[in-house]
């Protein structure tokens, strides 16, 4: 996937995203970076095509994004989105299947292979035995599950997670974490996902991306970043890096 020159406003004049350019590296773990409002959330979603950039272009295998029918693209892309809303009293397994619509022609029933890759996806997500539960029942970590379970079942080559691990205690967070790790591994899915947490963005990517005001300022080697100076400038805030048992942690500076 290629960006070229994208620009976004939500309202006239005042750019969000201002003319930015970035190749997906195909089959890593790329984290977006950047502080509250740095324009993370819109770049996934105008790559989600939920908006259309107001200059520019996204590229997937060369091609316009917007030129893709959407279950073709359905297929290529799938998303798990910040806040997912479920309607009503909708089953883990029902909603998981959801994610195999892009495979079906109008009226027809899921096939033996659809149902495989539904009972794959709950299997690797760890939600097999959650099948028949209401989605509204489960746990923060467990709905996280299933949300990836569904995108998982759409078996696109690319995956965009936006905060996957907010508001999960550490034990999810990581657990969520090592699962886009095994995604990444046995599927070769290609992750682009948007976190927070400084330390799991160095730990659980391949390449990080940092955002500031809109623009990138920062595309590489996870552990590069930690050179405060471009951490520091990402939050605008002064960061320092210490060594503690051979680690490296990033602290407030003053402190
Ligand atoms: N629907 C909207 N209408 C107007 N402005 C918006 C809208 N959505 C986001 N914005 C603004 O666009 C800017 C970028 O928001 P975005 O959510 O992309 O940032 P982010 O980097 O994902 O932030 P966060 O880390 O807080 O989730 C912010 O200034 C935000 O207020």
């Amino acid at each position: 996937m290629e960006i070229k020159n994208l620009s976004y406003a939500y309202t006239k004049g005042h750019l969000i995203l201002n003319k930015l350019n970035l190749k997906v590296t195909p089959g890593a773990i790329t984290t977006l970076m950047g502080a509250n409002g740095s324009g993370k959330s819109t770049l996934l979603k105008i790559m989600s095509r939920q908006m259309k950039p107001s200059r520019g272009r996204v590229l997937l295998h060369g091609k316009d994004i917007f030129s893709y029918p959407p279950k073709d693209y359905a297929r290529e892309l799938g998303i798990v989105h910040q806040q997912n809303r479920i309607i009503g009293d909708l089953k883990v397994k029902d909603y998981v299947s959801y994610g195999r619509n892009p495979y079906l022609k109008p009226l027809q029933k899921y096939s033996a292979e659809d149902r495989e890759e539904i009972e794959r996806a709950m299997e690797m997500t760890g939600i097999t035995e959650l099948g028949q539960r209401e989605i509204r029942t489960l746990s923060g970590g467990q709905k996280q599950r299933v949300f990836i379970a569904m995108a998982l079942a759409q078996c696109s080559d690319i995956l965009l997670l936006d905060e996957p691990t907010t508001y999960l205690d550490i034990k999810y967070q990581l657990e969520i974490l090592r699962l886009v790790k095994k995604i990444n591994e046995e599927r070769n899915t290609t992750i682009v996902m948007v976190l927070h947490d400084i330390m799991q963005a160095i730990n659980y990517s391949h390449e990080v991306i940092g955002m500031y005001h809109g623009k990138i300022v920062y595309q590489g080697d996870p552990k590069e970043v930690l050179n405060s100076r471009v951490i520091s400038k990402l939050y605008d805030t002064e960061l320092e890096l210490i060594e503690v048992g051979g680690a490296s942690i990033v602290k407030p500076k003053e402190d």
